[in-house]
């Protein structure tokens, strides 16, 4: 559905996006990982037809994203990085200045406005970054298009309302859209994405499911433990002990959980926490598996 090959886009200071390769297929979740400065607007922008590659082809359904974009902008729904609006409007107006801007019909406005608990008579000069990112969410769905294109959606979004926002994507998903949403976030797609993209400095580094990433992450759990020697009893299994404190040890376990779960039955565990790997570590992990092929 979507298909980027040797995408290549510089600007000045050796920045930009080089060479990328990539498909989306139909009906797929793509998550586009990057930290800040990646590449990721910049590839958005090219499918989106709002800049025009140096080299290489972008197309979505066939079409091409820079000479044929005002077809590919009827059949997308797009959420932009970085939201402008007219702060002389209030909600409505905005969305129904989308609606005509693109003839687009708006049938699923309400229901939209709905489940995100937006009020669109407060005028947009008066909204919150989140209530404007809210705003932007229901001009990119309204429509209810077969593709969706989003820019860090969820950046300005409580935690409630990213779960709202998780639950959508979800449900477009069983309904068939096409998605390619990007973030810098690991877990604000890994519970709706189907495969992820990891950018940075704007070259593609890795393209894998969402399971194998899972997979292949390590994880960290930080263990308080009732005495030193409870610590010490804990090192001696083997475990990969990365970080000690006084009463505490930060264990990383890659695949299997079971040997940690049963080197914790024989100690006096006071405390248990998870620790979510950041994306750095994700990326680190990458680097690490280059630098050991070349
Ligand atoms: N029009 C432009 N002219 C010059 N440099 C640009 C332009 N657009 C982007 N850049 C640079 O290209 C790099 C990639 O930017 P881009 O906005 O695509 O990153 P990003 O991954 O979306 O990051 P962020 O999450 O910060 O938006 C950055 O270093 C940025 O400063």
């Amino acid at each position: 559905m979507i298909r980027i090959n040797e995408l290549t886009k510089r600007f000045p200071g050796g920045k930009g996006i080089f060479d990328l390769t990539l498909e989306v297929n139909r009906g797929e979740v793509f998550g586009y990982l990057g930290p800040n400065g990646a590449g990721k607007s910049t590839t958005i922008r090219h499918l989106m037809g709002f800049m025009r590659q140096d080299e290489g082809k972008a197309e979505i359904g066939g079409m091409d994203c820079w000479s044929e974009s005002d077809k590919i902008q009827k059949i997308t729904g797009y959420l932009p990085g970085e939201i402008a609006m007219f702060e002389g409007l209030n909600g409505i107006g905005f969305l129904d200045l989308m609606a005509g801007l693109h003839g687009q019909k708006d049938d699923r406005r309400d229901e939209l406005l709905e489940r995100l608990e937006l009020d669109p008579r407060v005028p947009i000069r008066k909204m919150s970054k989140g209530m404007k990112q809210k705003l932007a969410i229901v001009a990119a769905f309204m429509h209810d298009p077969e593709i969706l294109i989003l820019d860090e959606p969820t950046s300005g979004l409580d935690p409630l309302m990213q779960r709202v926002f998780v639950e959508l994507i979800l449900e477009e998903k069983k309904r068939g859209k096409t998605i390619f949403m990007s973030s810098h976030l690991f877990q604000e797609i890994e519970r709706t994405a189907d495969r992820v993209g990891i950018i940075r400095e704007g070259r593609l580094i890795a393209v894998r499911s969402v399971q194998e990433l899972l997979n292949e992450q390590r994880k960290a759990f930080v263990v308080t433990l009732g005495s030193k020697s409870d610590i010490d009893r804990l090192i001696q299994t083997g475990l990969r002990v990365v970080r000690r404190g006084e009463t505490t040890v930060e264990i990383e376990v890659q695949g299997d959980l079971n040997p940690l779960i049963r080197s914790l039955s024989d100690v006096d565990v006071r405390h248990l926490e998870h620790k979510e790997m950041d994306l750095e570590e994700v990326f680190m992990h990458y680097y690490e598996q280059r630098e050991a092929k070349e």
